[in-house]
């Protein structure tokens, strides 16, 4: 199955090019295919079934037939096959990592990490498979003793991005199934096939057929098909992952069949640095996080405020930095900063460049498109570094999903924090300062779902991940909260006849 791909796979069985559906490996009812691009090199490299929506019910009924029988498994038996999946994905590291590579472009040091990052929650969800508990009351009818037991809801439907598809979707699935739940997914169309791969070793771990399907879909069906999960009578719990446009479609949809929705949507994130921070300790945590993955991360720094003390030294140090990226293919040696995705983000960071150059911005590194030009084929874009950035550009109010960072400069704290919060969303805020008062100070003053202090990266398995405001709601990982968002809990009530 895997003989044409461009690059060799030490577990070819793994290359997996037909949806899942109730344990079947299936084209879709269609017939048609639709071609997935390495970004790299602008070139197809592989086909993918294209779903639509009337390959959803077949998807659904089967999860929701699976789920009959599922729910009433084991937890322990659910963290064993939960281990299993994770070992599996362990031994096949070094191939998923590729796989990704080829489909989101990112260099294979960063897919691997990625990999490393996601079996944190295959880890993490087969300890919590056993945690979960109820509880048990005394109310004030004295006669009486209340409980609560917690119950899988059903199936799940994840709507998962491109830019970590395999982090993505074991956050979602860990948690679903160490609830008892099914899941279906629809993956990005950019990348299926790491949706795909673990798909198949999620059935040679042992998971009963029906409880992990997957359906890939196209770019031009990813609306109908994604509607058709939202509003099937079977499906209770519907988690999604993208921007805050379409998750406002995603809750209107889902709100029409009361499901339960977990929504992880756009960050804008602010990224303050004050006069006292360790400017080096700062940098080498803004480079991380700016532009790994070429900047196409929710949490990503978005507005980068430094204080006006430390604001030419910064941004000196940065320019160095940026400057000696290497920017190429993601499967080529060396390389530590690979191409955008899609083409569209190449649009995008054009239009931010010129409307920053047209407000009063310098671009003091890069600037520019590659593609096209040099030799690059693929859709890169240079490591950009603009200085005297202004609130009014639309590298301030849009995410810019592209290796540029704006340096906007700023007078006093509280001044940081009404320009910080000045935005309709709340994912992720970051500050580095040494003030201790000032750090607490921040961390309730900042609106965000989860603060960064003195660090660009919080996060990890253990540690409740989501938004607030137009970020969205629900958390992802985490103890208790996650899983939770796959459950209901139920009220026993039980009235004692001879009460002493
Ligand atoms: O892009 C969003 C997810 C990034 C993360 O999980 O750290």
């Amino acid at each position: 199955m895997a003989k044409n791909l461009p690059f060799k796979m030490n577990n070819p069985d793994l290359f997996r090019d037909k949806s899942l559906i109730g344990g079947e490996w299936k084209e879709a009812k269609s017939g048609k295919r639709f071609d997935v691009y390495d970004p790299g090199s602008n070139k197809v490299w592989a086909t993918a079934p294209d779903n639509t929506p009337e390959d959803t019910d077949e998807a659904v009924k089967a999860a929701y037939e699976a789920f009959q029988t599922y729910r009433k498994t084991n937890p322990r038996q659910r963290a064993q096959w939960l281990l299993k999946w994770d070992q599996l994905i362990r031994d096949n590291r070094d191939d998923l990592a590729r796989i990704v590579t080829y489909e989101c472009g990112k260099p294979i040091a960063e897919s691997q990490g990625e990999l490393d990052y996601a079996l944190g929650f295959t880890w993490w969800f087969a300890g919590e498979a056993e945690r979960v508990m109820g509880t048990v009351q005394v109310p004030a009818a004295p006669s009486r003793r209340v409980f609560t037991v917690k119950q899988p809801i059903g199936v799940a439907v994840a709507l998962v991005p491109w830019n970590f598809p395999i982090a993505m979707i074991l956050r979602k699935a860990g948690a679903a199934l160490a609830a008892g739940c099914t899941m279906v997914v629809k993956p990005s169309p950019e990348t299926p096939f790491s949706v795909l791969a673990l798909a198949y070793l999620a059935e040679q771990a042992g998971f009963p057929k029906g409880v992990f399907s997957v359906l890939p879909t196209s770019l031009e069906n990813t609306p109908a098909l994604s509607e058709a999960l939202c509003r099937h009578p079977l499906v209770k719990k519907v988690t999604f992952t993208g921007s805050t446009r379409v998750g406002k479609l995603v809750a209107k949809i889902c709100a029409d069949g009361l499901k339960k929705v977990t929504l992880e949507l756009g960050g804008n994130c602010p990224f303050l640095v004050f006069d006292d921070a360790d400017l080096d300790q700062a940098a080498a945590q803004l480079m991380a996080l700016k532009y790994r993955h070429a900047g196409q991360a929710c949490i990503t720094a978005n507005r980068v405020y430094v204080q006006k003390g430390v604001y030419d030294k910064f941004a000196k140090i940065l320019a160095e930095k940026a400057g000696a990226l290497k920017v190429g293919h993601g499967a080529t040696e060396g390389v530590t900063m690979g191409p955008v995705t899609t083409p569209r983000s190449l649009d995008k960071a054009e239009a931010h460049i010129a409307d920053a150059k047209k407000l009063g911005g310098q671009i003091v590194l890069g600037g520019n498109k590659l593609h096209g030009t040099k030799g690059y084929d693929g859709y890169f874009f240079e490591p950009t570094l603009i200085t005297g950035a202004k609130k009014e550009m639309m590298v301030a109010s849009e995410e810019q999903f592209s290796p540029i960072l704006a340096l906007f400069e700023f007078d006093t704290e509280d001044e940081a924090v009404q320009r910080a919060n000045d935005t309709s969303m709340g994912l992720a805020s970051y500050f580095f300062t040494k003030n201790i008062d000032r750090t607490w100070r921040l961390l309730e003053n900042l609106e965000a779902g989860m603060i960064g202090m003195n660090t660009g990266n919080s996060s990890a398995a253990e540690s409740p991940f989501g938004g607030i405001k137009e970020s969205g709601y629900g958390k992802e990982s985490g103890k208790d909260v996650a899983i939770n968002e796959y459950m209901v809990t139920k009220t026993g009530t039980l009235t004692l006849s001879d009460h002493y």
